[in-house]
């Protein structure tokens, strides 16, 4: 056997969302950040499009993107009448809990090739390769799609036309702990296996 199955397996399994609170502060080593993007791009994607796009935050980076985030946030929901006053310096003061924040982009190819929905898809698998190679790093993160993850106008902070997606923040940091594996419904829950 090629591969060891055994630490595969242990790494799914063991890869669990690690939220800014319980990070540490320290700061992540740049080259470290850039090897575990280095595994995202070997994501597998329909047509070899490879829509990912990332943009890595650090440094006076994280304060640069926590005030555009918020500037975002403010025009947006001041527009529809559902402002928050809290959730705006949440937008300010939470991103500098993380030693990195990624904003992960989906880009559409100029043709076209493949389905949105394709494209959306081959970057959570890009997504899981984060996941998968912080926790083999000892790394902590999450993927976060909330703040201005779906307001429209988040994408022209990453260089995103309308017909891209801005598909979240990931998140990264040195963990105070390892947590535990959650529990998942049985894979007899939520497989079907037909064989003739
Ligand atoms: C598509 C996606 C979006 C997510 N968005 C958020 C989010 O906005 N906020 C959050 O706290 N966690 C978010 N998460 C992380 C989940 O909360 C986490 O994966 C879930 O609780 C299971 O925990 P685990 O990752 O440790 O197994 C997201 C995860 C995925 C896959």
């Amino acid at each position: 056997m090629v591969y060891d199955l055994s630490a595969f397996e242990s790494l799914i399994k063991n890869r669990r969302s690690i939220f800014p609170q319980d990070y540490t502060g320290e700061i992540i080593e740049d080259v470290i950040v850039k090897k575990i993007l280095e595994t995202a791009i070997w994501a597998p994607t329909h047509k070899l499009t490879q829509p990912w796009r990332f943009v890595v935050f650090t440094g006076a980076g994280i304060k640069t993107l926590a005030e555009e985030q918020a500037n975002v946030y403010k025009k947006w929901t001041l527009a529809d009448g559902t402002y928050k006053e809290e959730r705006y310096q949440n937008l300010l003061t939470k991103p500098l809990l993380s030693s990195h924040i990624i904003a992960v982009c989906m880009k559409r190819d100029e043709k076209n090739s493949v389905r949105e929905v394709e494209e959306i898809g081959a970057v959570y698998c890009a997504v899981q390769n984060i996941y998968l190679a912080a926790t083999a790093f000892g790394v902590g993160g999450y993927l976060s799609t909330g703040g201005i993850t779906y307001m429209e106008d988040a994408k022209k902070l990453f260089g995103l036309e309308k017909e891209d997606r801005l598909i979240g923040f990931f998140h990264l940091g040195v963990p105070k702990r390892t947590p535990s594996p959650l529990k998942r419904k049985s894979l007899d829950e939520v497989m079907q296996w037909v064989s003739q």
